[in-house]
């Protein structure tokens, strides 16, 4: 059995802390006692509460009284979190008191609670739309972006100078003109991670003097100069990380001038020490620059130059160490890049800019101001790239055609919003060679809002067909509300097997009682039921014009309405969770099946009782909806009830493949896309080995873009067996559960309970519309909890 997901999870962040897995599982265990297995809690902060226990465990060595205010102070940390906790003040009180007298010994709590009082300034990032689990397990929400981080080569600079930049890529030519000075405290998902103090002591207020002038011939304005903790560090007021003092250049207005800054920065390393440099600058063109440079030259000749590898690892393992950074997706990349989007954002942010004025009334919702950043990283030159792109729309009659940009991709995909709708064709799905026109800022430029691959690149889809050809019909695709493409995946008109799963389909597997081999013709049209229809259970699923008879189709609404009846008591997903750490379980649904004639049956392809494997008819549409819940799929014609629309194809893989693959998934912020094969689970008989669900996140065809709705959703799933007589491979379909009319949106109910965190995909907050909307509890009381906060 492999071990429940959060707790891997849990192991994982504490491997990255270099936390030995020996040590986690006990005070683990005590955490889930002490919180009642309120895993969220536990989870907060990348798993601070844990790392602190464990510390505090790991502490026994240090006099008793140290050892009390540890445990103490990580309690007191999640005093506020659960009421269960002891709330004793005199107890808190006294232990705080001795907390100060270890206070040095404990640099991960300070920073903790330093953090606590920090207001967070920048919102944390939106997180994308994920995918649908019909059925519940164990996983909550979980970071989705992207840590990023990629081998590197070593980046040296001519002079011999270990040198990193971060850029951020020029959007227009707005500068941060008479701005305030950007603080050189960074930020991190809203959090301080290195507060001003430390940042004042650790870094160098310097430009070396060796480094040509015209290294900088754009950067006109630098934004802020750290400082190191040197001798002749001059001004106390970087101790409080105030940056603005023009003499340390800490901050120029944009007036002071480039040479200026430099002269006085190259006297700073006249004395010959070893200087460190950071260096942000902002251009006239907008670009942004952030530069790092260590001269090595005064260090002596035993100086050893680390590679741009050993350089990151050490500084990562510095941030692990002296700042206790816990977040398992920090690297210092991401961190460059953090720099990156608080430009961005500070110069999105400024009320007074002319240009985001007349910017705001071409950008698209979606894009939102350019928050919504495309990012790429890359190390093509050796050096370390981190840019940042704003999504930046802008209309300009000197644009003839869409221009996309995506810094560091070269076979972007062109297309706008009015181009995807009227006339793609313009838009040969090629990004246009460089041209100036296009370099202007007045130009339409589209970045992507994917980090795209040269395997996404590949999959960018045809906008009248997204089926590729695989489908008997097109499948459209249409964006009327937004600048976004339609994500990349790769379409498939059938389930594959990804690897290990059983899917045994074989003739000798089907016996005489599993087909119809004396049929000919149309069984539906027969007076008896034929073997397949015997299957089924009830006669034939289907009427003569291939609906889902209406019993049939009531009883499959009611089991999708009303799951809690119908869960099954023992489960493959249920079993492979057996640890210690387990919640309940909450069972699985026991479903309907509809068998299928098939090749082994003596009916023709037309017969009536094969309608699914007929694969698609219906006229379909992929939108980008107005609600907020990303793309979904229409139908462009009437609909009558019963009617099959399509099935949910995707990979198939075992339990342990999806628990596996999610595990791995989400470090890289994306999430998997399941439907579990669950219906005959409740049997008893499914051996693990065998248990099976889709997931339609890389492969997958239309399903993969129907919404969920609470409850009256317009269709209903279906177990469908065609192949496989075992029940543990099946189809999994989708009829209509009422008429439905021409440009409807298609939904399913996920079956996703918005109350509880145990599922494998991450929660959304449902925009259904539903009156009967299973979420509105949530979002009453985020609402009760907002109004409470004001
Ligand atoms: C299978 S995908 C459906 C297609 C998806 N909208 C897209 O853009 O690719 C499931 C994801 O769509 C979004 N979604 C589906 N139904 C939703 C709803 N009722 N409200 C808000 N978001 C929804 C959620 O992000 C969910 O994780």
């Amino acid at each position: 059995m492999a071990p429940n997901k959060r707790v891997g999870a849990a192991y994982r962040a504490m491997a990255n802390l270099g936390i030995d897995e020996s040590k986690v599982k006990s005070v683990l265990k005590k955490l889930l006692k002490v919180y009642d297995k309120n895993w969220e809690l536990i989870e907060e902060e990348n798993y601070r509460v844990l790392a602190d226990a464990i510390f505090d465990d790991d502490d026994n060595k240090v006099p008793e009284l140290k050892r009390k205010s540890q445990t103490v102070d990580v309690l007191n940390t999640h005093h506020s979190l659960s009421s269960s906790l002891s709330n004793n003040q005199e107890e808190e009180t006294e232990c705080e008191e001795a907390q100060m007298n270890v206070e040095t010994a404990r640099p991960l709590k300070r920073l903790r609670l330093r953090g606590q009082e920090v207001q967070h300034l920048h919102p944390p990032a939106n997180s994308a739309p994920s995918p649908p689990s019909k059925i519940k397990s164990e996983d909550s929400g979980l970071p989705e972006g992207c840590s990023g981080k990629k081998p590197q080569d070593n980046a040296v600079s001519s002079d011999g100078n270990p040198r990193i930049e971060a850029h951020v890529s020029p959007r227009d030519s707005i500068v941060d003109k008479g701005k305030q000075p950007a603080s050189p405290q960074v930020y991190h998902r809203g959090k301080v991670l290195f507060p001003n103090s430390q940042m004042s002591q650790t870094h160098a207020l310097r430009i070396p003097k060796d480094e040509p002038v015209d290294d900088f011939p754009d950067y006109e304005m630098p934004i802020a100069v750290i400082p190191p903790e040197t001798s002749n560090v001059r001004d106390s007021s970087m101790k409080n990380g105030v940056a603005g003092k023009h003499g340390d250049h800490v901050s120029m207005s944009s007036s002071q001038c480039r040479d200026k800054v430099r002269d006085e920065d190259i006297s700073h390393t006249s004395n010959g020490e070893a200087t460190c440099n950071v260096e942000i600058a902002s251009s006239t063109h907008g670009e942004v620059k952030l530069s790092l440079s260590c001269s090595s030259a005064i260090q002596g000749s035993d100086f050893c130059m680390l590679s741009r590898d050993q350089l990151l690892q050490k500084m990562e393992d510095k941030c692990l160490r002296s700042y206790k950074i816990s977040d398992p997706n920090f690297s210092v990349v991401n961190l460059l890049r953090d720099i990156c989007d608080c430009m961005l954002e500070f110069r999105t942010n400024s009320s007074d800019d002319a240009s985001k004025e007349s910017q705001a009334h071409h950008v698209s919702p979606s894009v939102g101001g350019s928050k919504d950043l495309g990012m790429f990283c890359g190390s093509s030159n050796g050096s370390i790239n981190v840019n940042a792109s704003a999504a930046l729309v802008s209309l300009s009659p000197r644009s003839p055609f869409p221009h996309a940009h995506l810094s560091g991709v070269d076979d972007a995909v062109l297309g706008s919003k009015v181009d995807r709708t009227t006339d793609f064709s313009q838009s040969n799905g090629r990004k246009e060679p460089e041209d100036p026109m296009f370099s202007n800022s007045g130009c339409l430029v589209v970045v992507p809002q994917h980090n795209l691959t040269a395997g996404d690149i590949r999959s960018i889809h045809d906008v009248n067909d997204l089926t590729k050809g695989e489908e008997d019909v097109q499948i459209s695709w249409v964006n009327e509300t937004t600048n976004e493409f339609a994500p990349p995946f790769n379409y498939i008109p059938q389930n594959l097997v990804f690897q290990d799963a059983f899917v045994n389909i074989s003739l000798s597997r089907v016996g005489v009682e599993d087909c119809c081999s004396t049929c000919m013709g149309n069984c539906v049209l027969s007076s008896t039921p034929c073997a397949c229809a015997n299957k089924t259970g009830s006669g034939f699923a289907y009427t003569a014009q291939g609906l889902l008879k209406e019993e049939l189709l009531e009883e499959c609404i009611a089991i999708s309405r009303n799951p809690q009846q119908f869960y099954c008591k023992d489960c493959p997903l249920e079993r492979y969770k057996n640890d210690d750490c387990l919640e309940p379980c909450k069972g699985h649904l026991k479903r309907k099946f509809i068998k299928e004639c098939w090749r082994k049956c003596g009916c023709g392809k037309q017969c009536g009782n094969r309608v699914i494997q007929r694969g698609l008819t219906c006229n379909l549409q992929v939108f980008f909806t107005s609600e907020g819940k990303g793309w979904g799929l229409r139908t462009l014609e009437d609909l009558p009830k019963g009617a099959f629309v399509c099935e949910f194809v995707g990979e198939i893989l075992t339990i342990k493949e999806l628990q596996e693959r999610n595990l791995k998934c989400n470090e890289n912020g994306k999430y998997t896309c399941p439907v579990l094969l669950d219906a005959n689970w409740d049997s008893g008989h499914v051996k693990d080995e065998e248990a099976l669900c889709l997931d339609a996140a890389s492969y997958g065809n239309t399903a993969r873009f129907i919404n969920h709705r609470c409850f009256d959703a317009n269709l209903v799933e279906v177990p469908v067996e065609v192949e496989d007589p075992g029940h543990y491979y099946y189809h999994f379909a989708f009829f209509t559960s009422r008429k439905i009319a021409a440009r409807e949106e298609l939904t399913w109910d996920y079956g996703i309970g918005f109350d509880d965190h145990d599922h494998l995909v991450k929660m959304f907050e449902c925009r259904c519309g539903s009156k009967f909307c299973r979420n509105t509890k949530r979002l009453n009381r985020s609402i009760r909890s907002a109004s409470n906060a004001i």
